[in-house]
């Protein structure tokens, strides 16, 4: 029977405080409003992000929430107004939206969009309201996607049509965590054929940025970690050496310079520990290196370096999603996936049931994992 225009009853995981244990409840979810998408979430994975929020340290973090932003789903039903989509399309929602009016679309030099920046940090839709509500209780939306629900509400600039042949448990991830890394290689940081590079973080994030460096013909991509355990996975996503920091006796820094003759032309901090983005950014070559912050570090975290290592040539920037804007993006990395020209698979190292998703922040937490893909389509068998 339809449930077009209709409330559905369905399930998620709710976070209903800081630093609490998810709960699988049974929801409601209201039918989209003008210019909002309904789209029946059938995969969605976890994000070290999700763990930010979930951990109290967001200072846009409200609750109780539906946490999730790297998804792929089918759309269930279009609100009035909607154009980019249609029920039964396949679909990844965008936390960062395209709207191609706003001044920052209308830049070549952001993919930032700023459309429904203000209510989506405030956790509701873009009109100020909420589609979630849990035993009467309303729930706030989460980075404008909220993929923790076999059914959320996006605005339709949030979201994306895809090709329909990609399998949505694979594409998930380039809601978030892939693009992220590949971008801040290829466009924010625009590696050249011939630079050497250095990536802090080896986790999805950091091993994307391995990939857009390879992609770009790097000469040299040395992965920094403290958990060796990452080392040999790093060998699949481009990276030519390894060195972890605690085996060092010198300041990492320091080891990286002299490793390359006065520093690396680009690096890369993917883990969102204001120590190593400084020692990212002073790592770098003098005169022309460039030094990206990728991590995510909460409010009251600040980075510091001395004023002359930027007097000197070096150069401290950041990336949002990778810097694809994301209407124009996410279909085609969703292509160059499909032709085999951008890896996926390899970033999932486990498959779960939604049912164990707390499991799986505990997983996540191990260090023991990449990118897990939980899945919350009741036809796909347990894992
Ligand atoms: N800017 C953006 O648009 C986005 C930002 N992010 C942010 O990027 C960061 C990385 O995300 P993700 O890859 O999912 O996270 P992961 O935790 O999977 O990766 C971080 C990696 O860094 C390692 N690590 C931790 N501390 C250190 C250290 N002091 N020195 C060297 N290595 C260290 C971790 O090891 P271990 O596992 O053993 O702890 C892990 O391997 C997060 O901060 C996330 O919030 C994510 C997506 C988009
Ligand atoms: N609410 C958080 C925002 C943290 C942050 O920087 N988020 C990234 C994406 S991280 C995805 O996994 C981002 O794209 N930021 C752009 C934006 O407009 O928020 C905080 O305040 O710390
Ligand atoms: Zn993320
Ligand atoms: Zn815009």
């Amino acid at each position: 029977m339809s449930t077009v225009g209709k409330v559905i009853t369905c399930k998620a995981a709710v976070a209903w405080g800081p630093k609490e244990d998810l709960k699988i409840e049974t929801i409601q979810v209201a039918p989209p409003q003008e210019h909002e998408v309904r789209i029946k979430i059938l995969y969605t994975a976890l994000c070290h992000t999700d763990a930010y929020t979930l951990g109290g340290h967001d200072p846009e973090g409200v609750f109780p929430v539906v946490l999730g932003h790297e998804g792929a789903g089918i759309v269930e039903s279009i609100g009035n107004g909607v154009t980019n989509v249609a029920v039964g399309d396949h679909v990844i929602p965008l936390y960062i939206p395209q709207c191609r009016e706003c001044k920052f679309c209308k830049s070549p030099k952001t993919n930032l969009c700023q459309k429904i920046r203000i209510p989506q940090g405030q956790g509701v839709m873009p009109n100020g309201t909420r589609r979630f509500s849990c035993n009467g209780q309303e729930l706030y939306h989460f980075m404008g996607c909220s993929t923790f629900s076999e059914y959320t509400v996006v605005a339709d600039i949030s979201v994306t049509k895809v090709d329909k042949n990609a399998p949505l448990d694979k594409i998930c991830l380039l809601g978030c965590g892939v693009p992220t890394g590949y971008g801040a290689a290829l466009n924010t940081a625009k590696v050249e054929k011939g630079s050497t590079c250095a990536v802090w973080g080896l986790g999805a994030v950091g091993l994307a940025v391995g990939l857009g460096c390879q992609a770009a013909g790097a000469s040299r991509i040395i992965g920094i970690d403290i958990n060796p355990l990452k080392f040999e996975t790093g060998k699949k996503f481009g990276f030519t050496e390894f060195v972890n920091p605690k085996e060092q006796e010198k300041p990492i820094q320091q080891v990286l310079v002299d490793m390359t003759d006065g520093g690396l032309d680009y690096t890369f901090e993917c883990i969102g520990n204001v120590a190593t983005m400084r020692a990212a950014l002073e790592s770098c070559h003098k005169g022309w290196g460039v030094s990206t912050i990728v991590g995510v570090a909460g409010a009251g975290q600040e980075i510091s370096t001395r004023p002359f290592q930027l007097v000197t040539g070096r150069t401290w920037k950041g990336t949002a999603f990778g810097g694809w804007k994301s209407h124009d993006s996410v279909p085609k990395l969703v292509d160059e996936y499909l032709s085999k020209k951008l890896l996926l698979d390899e970033f999932i190292s486990h498959n779960m049931n939604f049912n164990k998703i707390n499991e799986a922040f505990h997983i996540l937490h191990s260090g023991q994992c990449i990118r897990i893909v939980l899945s919350l389509n009741e036809n796909q068998e347990n894992h």
